[in-house]
């Protein structure tokens, strides 16, 4: 991280956020003294304490960077699945091998399997013109995702203002602002730009429309009193962490005006998977009749699946439970744990999907206004 908190930006990527991931071509630029290319991670895991890179030298590594979540965030995870493959190809290993162990690292994210099937396709398509042409074309389809994941990170930040100026009152004079609620983290860190639901929340914020931020916890891995506070300080907003179980006093108090989340996979139906603690909110904020807006890049959205009941919630480790944090237990040893990385939202409790290309609202198949143009591109694009 250079003293400003931002890695240099990659020649190929968007100068600006994207602190969580980039492409580095040369060695030496970090003094590590190894050759060949490289995917560079900033350690979600160490963070906020330490800023500190990861250098992923092979897939293997980049595996282990998204399966510990030291890369985490489902659109950064399409660029690190696209970088992976890219990084795959420019080390002469079997491209199609790397793509598969990439594309299992998680399975819930659906931009996962997109980032890969993106740079594996641009691969297959240049495979006739030679191997180090073919390198070159991946590595290129990982440069334009991010492009684009960056692109798509400030449309869905406009979007998401425009929508939220629709769905508030404007805050009048010193009556404070808006107080938006979110859960896990959405940030930059989860990008290769601003984000997805914290950027409208910054967008709100440059506006000079939020009075505060209401930071989840986001137990076990505490995504958001982490990260999400990490970021939200370095923005200077006005935000409070809380614990997941303090949300309900919250809305019964009338203090939350909205509630902003990412998403992880979006079905057909209009189903939102989503970091574990995201249904609740979804049942609060219908109960007390508050705003409950996903923001997520089209290409979270998944036709392939049918339903919230086809998606895949990946379980993770119970010591992410039974443990405060790696080493400290708090449960006793032997303890079971029930440890779901995500749930699922069913579509009728979203009030609406802000994406890069519009707004979408339930029942999302019917009417001009329900899927933007391009939506539903989970596929290889
Ligand atoms: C909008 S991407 C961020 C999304 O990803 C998080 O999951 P994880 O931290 O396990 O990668 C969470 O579901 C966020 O909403």
């Amino acid at each position: 991280m250079t003293a400003g908190g931002a890695l240099p930006a990659d020649e190929g990527a968007v100068p600006g956020f994207s602190p969580a991931l980039r492409w580095l071509d040369t060695s030496g630029e970090r003094g590590d003294g190894a050759d060949g290319p490289a995917v560079v991670v900033l350690d979600q895991t160490r963070l906020p304490a330490q800023e500190r890179d990861l250098v992923c030298r092979d897939v293997p590594g980049l595996v282990a960077a998204i399966r510990s979540l030291a890369v985490r965030g489902a659109p950064v995870l399409g660029l690190a699945g696209a970088y992976g493959v890219a990084l795959a190809a420019a080390r002469g290993e079997d491209v199609e091998a790397a793509a598969r162990l990439l594309a299992e690292a998680r399975p819930t994210a659906v931009n996962l399997g997109f980032g890969v099937r993106r740079a594996l396709a641009a691969h297959r398509a240049a495979a006739d013109r030679g191997s180090a042409e073919a390198a070159r074309a991946a590595l290129a389809a990982a440069r334009e995702l991010h492009r684009e994941d960056a692109l798509a990170s400030e449309a869905m930040a406009a979007e998401g203002l425009r929508l939220l100026r629709d769905l508030l009152p404007e805050p009048a004079g010193e009556a404070g602002g808006w107080r938006l609620l979110t859960h896990c983290n959405t940030g930059a860190l989860v990008s290769g730009g601003g984000g997805t639901a914290l950027a409208v929340v910054r967008a709100a914020h440059r506006a000079g429309l939020l009075e505060r931020l209401w930071v989840d916890e986001t137990r076990p891995l505490w995504q958001g009193a982490r990260l999400t506070a990490w970021e939200a300080g370095r923005e200077g907003m006005p935000y409070a962490v809380l614990a997941d179980a303090a949300a309900g006093s919250l809305f019964a108090a009338g203090r939350v005006d909205a509630v902003l989340v990412g998403a992880d996979r979006i079905a057909a139906d209009g189903a939102v998977a989503n970091k574990v603690g995201t249904y609740p909110l979804a049942v609060l904020a219908r109960h007390h009749g508050v705003p409950f807006v996903v923001v997520a890049p089209v290409s979270t959205i998944d036709p392939a699946t049918p339903s919230g009941a086809g998606i895949v919630i990946e379980e993770r480790e119970g010591d992410e439970v039974t443990t405060a944090r790696p080493g400290v237990r708090v449960a006793p040893e032997g303890a079971g744990a029930y440890n779901p990385a995500f749930d699922v939202t069913p579509g009728e409790l979203v009030t609406a999907v802000v994406t890069e290309r519009g707004v979408m609202r339930p029942p999302y198949r019917e009417g001009p206004a329900a899927v933007p143009p391009g939506a539903g591109v989970g596929e290889a694009g």
